[in-house]
């Protein structure tokens, strides 16, 4: 997406969009409990996608320079909520992002959870919002190597279909030194799971 393309929700047309599905699943919007629903889920999707409206990779602008740190930089457990571009249902879980600065290139750790919020409000799939988030930190800082793994339970594999509630899905992006080398990709997914 370039900047351009990004866009604020269209408030009246997700409205007429929810008013018009509410119709669709057999329910009368115009009963008193549903009359305020399209503007609600309309205001409600403007937060839930509020990654659409922004680069999230430019959280990761905001850098600091720490005398030559090469050394492994890990923020774990960042909790996040997604929607399965699929079925519009929303997975949700905890990303575990680590990276290795180069010559001391670092950015602010809260950075790395605001990446992540954003690539996950949007319509997504699992293994994107990892290579997006990793993709992301090593065109920003350059890091020896980035690697991001991401545990989540979606409720498309819970609520319906298969029905497997507990079920967790992880998947993996990784970068640079993490792929070459196994010694330092086992080191990152230790400290993930301490
Ligand atoms: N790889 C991947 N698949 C996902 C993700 N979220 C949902 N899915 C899957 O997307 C697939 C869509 O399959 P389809 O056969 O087109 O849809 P469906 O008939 O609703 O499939 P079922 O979920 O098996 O009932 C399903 O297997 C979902 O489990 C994701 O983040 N990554
Ligand atoms: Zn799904």
């Amino acid at each position: 997406m370039t900047e351009s393309e990004y866009r604020k929700l269209d408030q009246p047309r997700a409205e007429a969009a929810i008013r018009e599905f509410l119709y669709a699943i057999g329910e009368d919007p115009d009963r008193e409990g549903l009359l305020e629903t399209p503007s609600r889920v309309a205001r409600a999707c403007a937060e839930i996608f509020a990654g659409l409206q922004e680069n999230p990779a430019d959280h990761l602008k905001k850098q600091f320079h720490e005398a030559d740190h090469e050394e492994m930089v890990i923020v774990k457990d960042i909790p996040f909520n997604s929607m399965c571009e699929h079925h519009l249902l929303p997975f949700s879980g905890r990303a575990h992002v680590a990276y290795i600065p180069r010559k001391g290139r670092i950015t602010g750790l809260s950075k790395i959870a605001r990446c992540v919020e954003g690539f996950a409000r949007r319509p997504q799939v699992q293994e994107r919002l990892a290579s997006q988030v990793a993709d992301a930190l090593m065109e920003a800082l350059d890091p020896l190597g980035a690697i991001v793994v991401i545990e989540a339970e979606h409720m498309c594999m819970t609520a319906r279909g298969i029905r497997k509630p507990g079920s967790l899905t992880v998947t993996s992006a990784v970068r640079g030194v993490f792929k070459e080398d196994q010694k330092t990709r086992a080191e990152a997914l230790a400290l993930f799971r301490d």
